[in-house]
């Protein structure tokens, strides 16, 4: 039997008492299994350390996730960030070379949140620091004091634009999604297509124009209880599918 497609996500670097980890959420990883039906590979955040060509030619998609910290701001020329957020330029040195070096060659691509912030830079664009105190914007944080169904649960609507990858593959006009993040899309990078905002105009989610393969970055997050979401359920099979494409065309 055909192995089924192998799906790298790229870890966080994070301290854990006194040593540093690499870890990777569990609801990413079973959103992969589970929802596009691959297999899921765990890469470790050490940069060039690692061989990124015999990584991109193992794999047959990547997953890149959300994370608490945030992509280094002297990545689109930013602001020092304030104070409360936290770096991870591990992650950062190691998923977006893999992210541009995976689009290139036509490797399925799917970011969520911080993975939808990397690519927003990856094609030159830039990040807005503190949605909520930018004028004219909504809190598109969550209320950390409330339960994870409460805080992964729906926050605001996103209109879907017409014709695009995401009103294609799930056929819905505008959905309630989730909300947890601090930054959000300023500039939209060069290259890439607004597939969904808010409702104060925020870019939620974006594709690559012309990208030989599934290509697409939310910065909600549809991992989240994806089996019992149509809109998440329809985007992991869709990635899973070109995952499927992909490994078949090699
Ligand atoms: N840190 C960035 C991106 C937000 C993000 O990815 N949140 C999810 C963290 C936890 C999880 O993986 O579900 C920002 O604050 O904008």
């Amino acid at each position: 039997m055909k192995r089924k497609p192998l799906v790298a996500l790229v870890a966080d670097r994070k301290q854990l008492g006194l040593h540093p980890f690499h870890c990777v959420g569990e609801k990413y990883i079973s959103a992969v299994v589970g929802g596009a039906d691959c297999l899921a590979m765990l890469v470790p955040a050490l940069g060039e350390q690692q061989d990124f060509e015999s990584i991109l030619d193992l794999v047959d998609g990547f997953l890149f996730t959300g994370s608490v910290s945030m992509v280094d701001p002297q990545l689109y020329n930013g602001p020092t960030l304030p104070e409360g957020q936290n770096l991870d330029t591990a992650r950062d040195k190691t998923a977006m070379p893999l992210m541009k070096a995976a689009i290139a060659r036509g490797i399925p691509v799917f970011a969520i949140c911080r993975g939808f912030q990397e690519m927003n830079v990856v094609f030159g664009g830039s990040l807005l620091q503190k949605v909520h105190e930018t004028p004219g914007m909504m809190d598109h944080r969550e209320d950390s004091d409330a339960t994870l169904e409460v805080q992964y649960g729906p926050a605001h609507p996103v209109q879907f634009s017409a014709g695009g990858l995401i009103q294609r593959t799930s056929g819905l006009g505008e959905y309630q999604v989730n909300s947890i993040h601090n930054q959000g899309v300023e500039r939209l990078g060069a290259g890439l297509m607004a597939e969904a905002t808010a409702p104060d105009g925020l870019v939620e989610a974006f594709s690559v124009k012309d990208a030989q393969a599934f290509a697409l970055a939310v910065q909600w997050h549809p991992e989240w209880q994806y089996a019992s979401n149509p809109l998440s359920a329809s985007l992991f099979k869709a990635f899973g599918d070109d995952c499927r494409r992909y490994q078949a065309s090699r």
